[in-house]
């Protein structure tokens, strides 16, 4: 049996405060009992109405529930906690083959599990890891993981400004999730952090010192991301002239990012799979593979749940890929942070262009508090950039915050007419730096001449044109 002075972590100010919910008078009471001699403060609801008022009321470091309860269900219960209770951890006791498989709670985020009848000693070691994992934030002193002068520090975010509790909540699960090295899916719109977080997220990893490595999915012409993403040995294709690295491979020990998942083409969605299944990657014209070791965090501002059911995303790789997932809230959603963030971005930005300017008229920064912000924080930060430009005066006027908002946000392409722009204009940029040359421009795309033509051609682009002075192609 554990002893209270090896009980968790956060013991030293005060004992853990757990709340169990289970209709079994008999084991309540009985588990009650074993928690409080191993030293822990424990209450006690024999119902989800019952633990509901509880959790309204007091504050928790961990609930320990059964699954079927008379009023509902246990899970329910659950999401009830992870909407207003983010980083609160919750084992779950279920009656055999309530819950199919281990994967299926951890997907949900569920801190722990156990399998009725269960082992008490196994009960223990689940609540001190629970709240091992989940650090002081949860100690009855009250202090935040990240408070100051608590033990938590703050550098892995602290190029994440807010004030809103929304994000303190998702910046409070992405710290635990961090600890673990499960997958994690990041959702939000467009502009709204997602990379941000993904690095923040690897900084409070063990994987900190290790590459943390981007890729979007989406903004990669397909036949290039294969090898983009796994690497090829010399003589793969006509035109390897020599080996090229994969990023998985340059990932080794750390994270791999992945953008815009959701637009990662079907053929190659099976072959991340398999990398993940068997930890080992194989380049293109390899013969053998290599092993990996790395941590996934993926991104997505698309809805992958719609694209599953469209059977456009593989359900074996989303379900890999989204052991944790967290939501970015739209910054229309934490307007408290406008004000930070357009101050931070004003003092950096007139920083980089060597301007005096002080700050926002007050009826400027209303005007921002109250936009709509399709764009999120990079919209701010363009509008902000945009302001300082034409600002002549040391403290920015509401018109020309007006006047920027004006200024649509960069328009929202569909992914095939985004891919095509892009594909033409890597292309035009590889014939301009050749001059035309089609060898060589195909040497340095990693293509053969055969594929390279065909490219041109889907995208009308003659070399000729290139030779010489090198034309003004419209892209
Ligand atoms: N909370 C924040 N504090 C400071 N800067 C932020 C914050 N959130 C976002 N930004 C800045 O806004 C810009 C967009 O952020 P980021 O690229 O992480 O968003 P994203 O959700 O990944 O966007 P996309 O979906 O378009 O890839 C970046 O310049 C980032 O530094």
């Amino acid at each position: 049996m554990s002893t209270s002075t090896e009980m968790h972590a956060t013991a030293a100010a005060a004992p853990a405060r757990l709340l169990v919910v289970d209709d079994d008078a008999d084991l309540l009471r009985l588990l009650a009992m074993r928690l409080q001699a191993t030293g822990y403060d424990v209450a006690t609801a024999d119902s989800v109405a019952a633990a509901r008022s509880r959790l309204g009321v007091e504050r928790f470091d961990l609930v320990v529930s059964d699954v079927r309860l008379p009023d509902g269900d246990g899970l329910a219960l659950f999401e009830d906690i992870r909407r207003q209770h983010p980083a609160l951890p919750v084992i779950l006791l279920t009656a055999h083959g309530t819950i199919p498989d281990a994967v299926e709670a951890t997907a949900l985020g569920v801190a722990g599990y156990l399998t009725k009848p269960f082992d008490s000693q196994a009960l223990l070691q689940g609540i001190r890891q629970a709240l091992q994992r989940a650090g002081p934030t949860h100690a009855r002193s009250g202090l935040r993981a990240d408070a100051p002068g608590s033990a938590g520090d703050t550098a892995w975010r602290a190029a994440i400004l807010s004030r809103s509790s929304r994000m303190q909540a998702v910046l409070d699960e992405a710290r635990l999730v961090a600890a673990a090295d499960a997958s994690v899916l990041i959702r939000g719109d467009s502009g709204t952090g997602k990379e941000l977080l993904a690095r923040a997220i690897h900084l409070a990893s063990p994987r900190a010192a290790a590459p943390f490595v981007a890729i979007n999915c989406g903004a990669i012409p397909e036949p290039l991301l294969e090898s983009e993403l796994f690497g090829h040995v010399r003589g793969a294709f006509t035109g390897a002239t020599s080996a090229h690295q994969g990023l998985v491979q340059a990932a080794h020990g750390g994270t791999l990012f992945l953008d815009e998942i959701g637009d990662m083409p079907p053929a190659l969605q099976v072959k991340l799979l398999r990398v993940l299944q068997e930890r080992a990657v194989r380049p293109v014209g390899a013969t053998r593979a290599q092993a990996v070791d790395l941590r996934i965090v993926s991104a997505t501002h698309r809805d992958l749940d719609a694209a599953l059911a469209a059977g456009q995303f593989r359900a074996d790789l989303y379900y890999r890929i989204d052991v944790v997932s967290l939501q970015l809230p739209t910054l229309a959603e934490r307007r408290e942070d406008i004000p930070l963030l357009a101050g931070h971005f004003l003092r950096s930005l007139a920083h980089k262009y060597g301007r005096r300017l002080t700050g926002f008229a007050p009826e400027a920064l209303e005007a921002l508090a109250t936009a709509p912000w399709p764009g999120n924080v990079r919209q701010l930060h363009n509008v902000v950039e945009q302001a300082c430009a034409l600002a002549t005066t040391a403290l920015i006027p509401r018109a020309l915050v007006e006047r920027a908002l004006r200024v649509q946000p960069a328009e929202a392409l569909g992914y095939a007419e985004a891919k095509r722009r892009f594909e033409r204009n890597y292309l035009i940029q590889l014939l301009k730096l050749t001059a035309g040359n089609v060898s060589d421009a195909a040497r340095l795309a990693e293509r053969n001449r055969t594929e390279f033509y065909r490219l041109l051609q889907r995208h009308d682009l003659t070399p000729e044109l290139f030779r010489g002075a090198g034309p003004d192609v419209e892209q």
